[in-house]
């Protein structure tokens, strides 16, 4: 007898803007303004590089070599949204390309997050579809196998659940709780807003270790200025 598996209808989603405001701050920025968390580790890499998306996560879990769910999850994704991909088990197998681009690029997707392979890279980059993945691999599926859509699912020890925001860019890929996600906005902006200041200071010859008060941490630590010829 096989497992229940489910697929979840309409899950809450985070406000589409704020996810899409999040987006525009990238990754970096954001996952300091959660208190450096939500990365999902720097094994999720760009298929192609440039893109820089943020969107609401639609989740699906698929078995090894079986891109089944993801047929299921593509009826489950809309405007705004990004497709989040976890396997049953470790897999790099290519379960996702241009086919898919096609169906989710039509219903106003945002990308794709997958922690298995991608494959079509040269026509995703060409469709200007954003996706990121742990691998790339020509390697086929089978659609044989249930899974979950819209269930929480872990990838790089971060829970990602539907509705959540996912931001993504050449850094990788993070992910906003939908709960914190209007607070990481105003603590992503108070950070872009701290960072230009700091960009100017350091246009204008500032050093961090005057911005940053770091000559005393360094003397603190015993950390002493030898000239070059009284090296031993
Ligand atoms: O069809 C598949 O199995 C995956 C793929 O290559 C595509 O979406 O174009
Ligand atoms: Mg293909």
């Amino acid at each position: 007898m096989s497992a229940r598996t489910v697929i979840v209808t309409d899950p809450p989603r985070a406000d589409a803007d704020v996810a899409r405001r999040l987006g525009e701050h990238g990754t970096a920025t954001v996952h300091e303004a959660l208190g450096r968390a939500g990365f999902l580790g720097p094994a999720i890499r760009p298929a192609w590089p440039g893109a820089r998306v943020g969107g609401t996560a639609v989740t699906a879990l698929c078995w090894p070599g079986d891109n089944l769910m993801i047929h299921a999850a593509v009826e489950q994704c809309g405007d705004g949204d990004i497709l989040v991909v976890a396997t049953s088990s470790p897999s790099q197998d290519g379960l996702f390309g241009e086919l898919f681009a096609t169906a989710l690029a039509t219903r106003g997707v945002r990308g794709v997050v997958l922690a298995c392979g991608v494959r079509d890279v040269a026509e995703l980059r060409t469709m200007g579809f954003p996706a990121w993945s742990s691998a790339v691999s020509a390697q086929g599926s089978v659609k044989e196998t249930a899974g979950h859509v819209n269930l929480p699912v872990v990838i790089g020890g971060q829970l990602i659940t539907p509705g959540d925001v996912i931001v993504a860019d050449d850094d990788g890929v993070v992910c906003v709780p939908r709960e914190r996600s209007t607070e990481a906005l105003t603590a992503a902006e108070a950070r872009a807003a701290k960072e230009e200041a700091t960009r100017a200071a350091f246009r204008g010859g500032e050093l961090g270790l005057d911005r940053y008060g770091l000559r005393a941490k360094l003397r603190e630590l015993g950390v002493a200025y030898v000239k070059h010829e009284d090296l031993p």
